[in-house]
């Protein structure tokens, strides 16, 4: 019997077009905003964008389209502050030290008293003249009741995040938020649990007073501030528990992969959804996660290609990428994308469906770049080319001649990648002479794991395998049989 499926939260887009962003590109932006809130299990209902110089500091968009947004939500649309009251000395202290970075002086500096009207206060003549504002995008919101959600496609300060609450009685997410949800639900292994909790930890750090607020104004504000110090301090803690827990796991995984050295390596890299758990299964015939949502895989998966080569060659599947994402979970998945770094080949999956897909390969080629894989020999992959026409599958290839297309859905495609990935490692082969003594017979398996064996032959000594293999591994096995 099918259930009924609990209602889905209903969620406002807010989005401002900085000078110097083109309408495509913001357009992008916000539908790709869409998919995450989407994979995060909310409806995207209307679309509030708006055309300005830069965030208004105190409530991003201008006052005229705040009322607008909050007309959606049912709110009031301004902030009111006197309902929460003046805040304290040790609560300004807090506020100011977790804004002075993102926003250098702004608040950090705002008269004392109430942070909310200090920052309005200072803004009136330019931030809420909305007279070189211009609106985007008036979408009709689809009927149906009010939504409870506002996700913003910008990085807010904790004080942005406060004003917009207060002024649309929504509850307000910014695009980080949206992504390290998604990384929380999303995380399996151990490892990835961590790496996500210790983002998410410095992701609610400096939020931390806006759900403690409540239980401030019960026990009065002394008590308040120190309860915010205790969280502060309790997430200190953790966040070193956590560190140290990753760092014996990884200790592990450096072993695991040491040991792995001189197998063949490749790497499914690049843009979230682009398809690389799909090559991952059609090379390989594990049962990785497939699915249409933004992050699927957050662990990396090391599977043998099949059926196994001799050598037999492993392919890693990993977290895929996105535009803004987020410091802290880019530094976390770090660990992770160590695995891309020892690959001898990497394979940058492109969905050649989007089209914003060269925007999405810049940002997976700027990560590489930054954690040093740019040395790693690369082929460029135009995936789910069956979604093109042959038109389209042209002036790809006249863009992009070295690149192979392919669908991860068609056999002869998969096979077709099967067989690049197997010229380029016999490319980089080399031919020598094992002697195998026959007191370790026994072993001879090592060397068909990590080499071709061309031919074999008997003498007094023992076996002579004539073998192709990696530098790396023949010399290896050489010294292994020696001693
Ligand atoms: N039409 C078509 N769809 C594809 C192809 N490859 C993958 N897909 C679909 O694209 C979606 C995402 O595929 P995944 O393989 O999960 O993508 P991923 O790159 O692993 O994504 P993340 O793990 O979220 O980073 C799924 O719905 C797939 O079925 C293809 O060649 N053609
Ligand atoms: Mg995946």
């Amino acid at each position: 019997m099918a259930k009924t499926l609990p209602e889905r939260p209903r969620a406002v887009l807010v989005g401002v077009q900085l000078p110097g962003v083109t309408d495509e590109s913001h357009a992008a932006d916000l539908a790709e905003l869409k998919r995450l809130v989407h994979t995060l299990g909310f409806d995207a209902v209307a679309t509030v964008s708006q055309r300005r110089q830069r965030l208004a500091t105190g409530t991003v968009l201008g006052s005229g389209k705040l009322k607008e947004l909050a007309a959606l939500t049912g709110g009031s649309g301004v902030i009111l502050s006197g309902a929460h009251g003046k805040a304290s000395k040790a609560r300004e202290k807090w506020e100011a030290e977790a804004e002075a970075e993102p926003e250098a002086g702004a608040e950090a500096t705002g008269a004392p008293g109430d942070m909310d009207v200090a920052a309005d206060a200072e803004e009136p003549h330019d931030e809420d003249d909305d007279s070189t504002d211009t609106d985007l995008e008036a979408t009709a919101m689809e009927p149906g009741p009010k939504p409870t959600v506002v996700v913003v496609d910008h990085e807010l300060s904790p004080s942005q995040l406060r004003n917009l609450e207060r002024a649309t009685s929504a509850q307000v997410l910014d695009r980080a938020g949206v992504i390290v949800d998604i990384f929380h639900r999303h995380a399996k292994s151990h490892e990835a649990r961590m790496q996500v909790e210790i983002a998410r930890l410095n992701y609610l750090a400096p939020r931390l007073r806006e759900s403690s607020g409540g239980s401030e104004r019960q026990q009065g504000r002394g008590s308040g501030d120190s309860a915010v110090e205790l969280d502060r301090r309790k997430i200190r803690d953790r966040l070193a528990e956590l560190r140290e827990g990753l760092a014996s796991i990884q200790k592990d995984q450096d072993q695991r992969r040491y040991a792995r050295r001189d197998q063949l390596r490749v790497a499914l890299v690049g843009y979230t959804n682009a398809g690389k758990s799909s090559l991952m299964r059609a090379l390989t015939g594990s049962a990785v996660l497939v699915a249409d949502q933004l992050f699927a895989t957050l662990d990396t998966t090391v599977r043998a290609m099949q059926p196994e080569t001799r050598p037999r060659i492993l392919v890693s599947d990993t977290v895929g990428f996105i535009q803004k994402l987020p410091h802290d979970l880019v530094a976390s998945f770090r660990s992770t994308l160590d695995e891309a770094l020892e690959a001898s080949l990497l394979l940058y999956v492109v969905d050649a469906s989007d089209p914003t897909w060269a925007a999405q390969l810049e940002v997976t080629r700027t990560v590489l770049r930054e954690i040093g894989a740019e040395v790693v020999p690369s082929k460029l992959l135009f995936n789910k080319v069956d979604r093109l026409d042959a038109a389209a599958q042209e002036a790809l290839k006249a863009e992009h001649p070295e690149a192979l297309q392919l669908s991860a859905h068609r056999p002869d495609d998969v096979a077709g990648l099967r067989r690049e990935i197997i010229t380029f490692f016999e490319a980089s082969m080399v031919e020598a002479d094992l002697v195998i003594p026959y007191a370790r017979q026994g072993r001879i398996g090592e060397v068909y794991e990590h080499t071709t064996v061309v031919s074999q032959a008997y003498d007094e000594t023992g076996s002579r395998l004539r073998v192709r293999g990696l530098p790396g591994a023949i010399a290896r096995l050489t010294r292994s049989f020696q001693d």
